[in-house]
């Protein structure tokens, strides 16, 4: 579908101030045109007198002989159609720019919603700040293009129809000599537009570029500067800047072409009118009133054609950006939302992996997994790095969707829950947790809409993040700054646990990001995991095997298979891998 059908489409909520604003734009043309025929119609009166076309409307009740009174009349119309003009132009500026404001908000809080929902794997393959240009700059143009565009095509419009009414009206040869060109122009336009079209969507991507590349330089500055690179990415960001340059400069040879091509166009039309009109009155067959008009309706009707090559061009970039925009709020969303709803608060917590399989893109990640955690039960994964630990929880938060066997909450398929359902029973701690850019206060309490201060020290307390919280200048008001970076990495991990406390889940996933932890942490995060896990089914992926000695069961990944299970003790007595490793990390021989 054309990208303005698909913006109908999405905006007919707005069909009624469309309707309007058109109005609007049609009545401010109509009183536009007004004055050039005013024009005739005075000098028709100063050459004619009391014979004018004014003195002769005596049917319509008109038929002012006094050549002043004539005058006056006329002036009296003048006010009229200026201030008719006037007031619809008024009333057009504000209903079509009122109408760009509500659609681009809706445009941009739909589209930014829809891409909330769309899963984890669609963000792989797609570069934030192509994202972030097509809810930013794409939705700005298709704001500009309502803003003024849609009036601009509407009155370019209205006057050729208008205008070549009022030329039939006055002399149909003439008329036909004028008109001559629009078809050229018209053409003219549509083939610049055919051109231009594949040059905006170039234009389009090449901006989607170079905003991905200063969202990806920006985040990782730090490994920027460390690794001397500055030189190195200004280079990256060069290239992409100057393929964006590269791409406006050939949509602009062409858009700038089409004035002049235009203009040419409407030289022919008016120097024949100009001509021919002449010729005609001298020769009596034409009134020097009716001369005037067709003179100055000549440029009226021809020059804002000149306008067109602006619209086109606004016009084709707006497609461009609103495709892109519209795009994005048609991708389907491959993990739905909809499913069963169910109350964190009644969910016992058991889970079950029944035959559960997963590949990602095609490389085989998890395979045969079958295991049960009982409610109330603390699990640990543990085994090599890249042996799927992280991606076995993922599935259980559906952030991807396992391609064989099936997974059970509570004895139900969790893709047969609703999934933000799902997801409030659990509390996740992820290996780098996303941390807002307020107080410590406020990422605690993260999504939770009332909840006490006291609430809040609890949770940092069970968290065993009530030491250094004390410490910062403003306490649990410090502002801790964007992702948390004026935090350490072990404190980022200790306020993404004192949030999952807050939520009190069912569930509890705590995804340990290193086994590198001192000693003092690691009794931290002991004392903390004996706290928080009680009464809940906790699920933690640990690289440092001593703080889950104590789980109920502890699960051995590689190569995304489980190949050991059980308690500490008896895993170390099977002399496995687990007891390697173990070994490894101690320095103890287990026999
Ligand atoms: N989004 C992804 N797309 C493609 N491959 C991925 C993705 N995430 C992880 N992988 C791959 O899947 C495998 C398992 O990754 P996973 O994160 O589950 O391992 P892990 O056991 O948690 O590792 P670690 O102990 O280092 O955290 C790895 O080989 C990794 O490269």
């Amino acid at each position: 579908m054309h990208p303005l059908k698909r913006l109908f489409a999405y905006a007919s909520r707005y069909r009624r101030d469309f309707r309007l604003a058109t109005a609007y734009s049609v009545l401010n043309k109509f009183f536009d045109i007004l004055p050039e025929v005013l024009i005739g119609v005075a000098v028709d009166v100063v050459v004619k007198g009391e014979e004018s076309f004014l003195a002769k409307q005596v049917l319509v009740g008109l038929g002012i002989s006094d050549v002043w009174h004539q005058l006056l009349f006329l002036g009296f119309i003048n006010v009229l159609i200026w201030g008719g003009e006037s007031l619809f132009q008024y009333l057009y500026e504000v209903k079509w720019r009122q109408l760009a404001q509500d659609i681009q908000h809706d445009l941009r809080l739909d589209a930014y919603q829809h891409v909330q929902k769309l899963e984890m794997a669609y963000f792989e393959n797609q570069r934030t700040g192509n994202l972030l240009s097509i809810l930013n700059d794409d939705v700005n143009q298709m704001e500009r293009f309502v803003n003024g565009g849609a009036n601009q095509i509407i009155q370019v419009f209205c006057s050729s129809i208008m205008v070549s009414a009022v030329f039939f009206a006055l002399q149909p040869s003439i008329a036909l000599i004028a008109l001559l060109p629009v078809p050229l122009i018209l053409f003219g336009a549509f083939w610049f537009q055919n051109r231009l079209a594949p040059r905006y969507t170039e234009v389009r991507e090449a901006a989607g570029d170079v905003s991905a590349r200063l969202n990806n330089n920006l985040l990782g500055l730090a490994t920027i500067k460390a690794f001397a690179a500055e030189g190195f990415e200004a280079s990256h960001i060069d290239a992409a800047s100057r393929h964006y340059r590269a791409a406006n400069a050939r949509a602009i040879r062409i858009s700038a072409a089409i004035t002049p091509v235009i203009r040419m166009a409407i030289l022919s039309g008016f120097t024949a009118t100009l001509i021919y009109g002449g010729w005609l009155t001298i020769h009596g067959e034409l009134a020097v009133g009716a001369y005037s008009v067709l003179v100055f309706l000549t440029q009226r009707l021809l020059w804002p054609l000149t306008g067109l090559a602006e619209v086109a061009d606004m016009y084709q970039r707006s497609m461009a950006a609103i495709e892109r925009a519209l795009n994005l709020l048609d991708t389907p969303i491959n993990i739905p939302y909809e499913g069963q709803h169910f109350p964190a608060q009644g969910v016992k917590g058991e889970l079950r992996f029944e035959q559960v399989g997963f590949s990602y893109d095609g490389r085989p990640t998890l395979a045969d997994i079958n295991l049960t955690i009982g409610a109330g039960q603390t699990v640990a994964f543990v085994g090599s790095t890249g042996s799927g630990k992280s991606t076995l929880v993922k599935l259980l938060l559906r952030f991807y969707a396992a391609q064989h066997g099936r997974i059970l909450l509570d004895g139900q398929a969790i893709d047969s829950l609703n999934l933000q359902d799902l997801r409030r029973a659990i509390g996740y701690v992820a290996q780098d947790s996303f941390l807002t850019d307020g107080t410590v206060a406020e990422n605690i309490a993260y999504g939770l809409d009332s909840v006490s201060d006291a609430d809040i020290a609890a949770a940092a307390q069970a968290a065993e993040a009530t030491e250094f919280i004390s410490k910062l200048p403003l306490g649990f008001a410090t502002r801790i700054g964007e992702r948390g970076q004026k935090l350490s990495g072990g404190q980022r991990q200790r306020l993404a646990l004192a949030r999952a406390i807050l939520k009190n889940p069912p569930i509890l996933i705590l995804d340990e990001a290193t086994s590198a932890v001192d000693n003092e942490t690691e009794a931290a995060i002991q004392r903390s995991l004996d706290v928080v896990s009680r009464g809940r089914t906790t699920i933690v992926i640990a690289h440092r095997l001593s703080t889950v000695r104590q789980a109920d069961c502890i699960h051995v990944l590689e190569n995304g298979r489980i190949v050991e299970s059980g308690q500490h003790t008896s895993l170390l007595a099977q002399n496995g891998s687990y007891a390697a490793l173990w070994r490894l990390q101690t320095g103890e021989r287990s026999n």
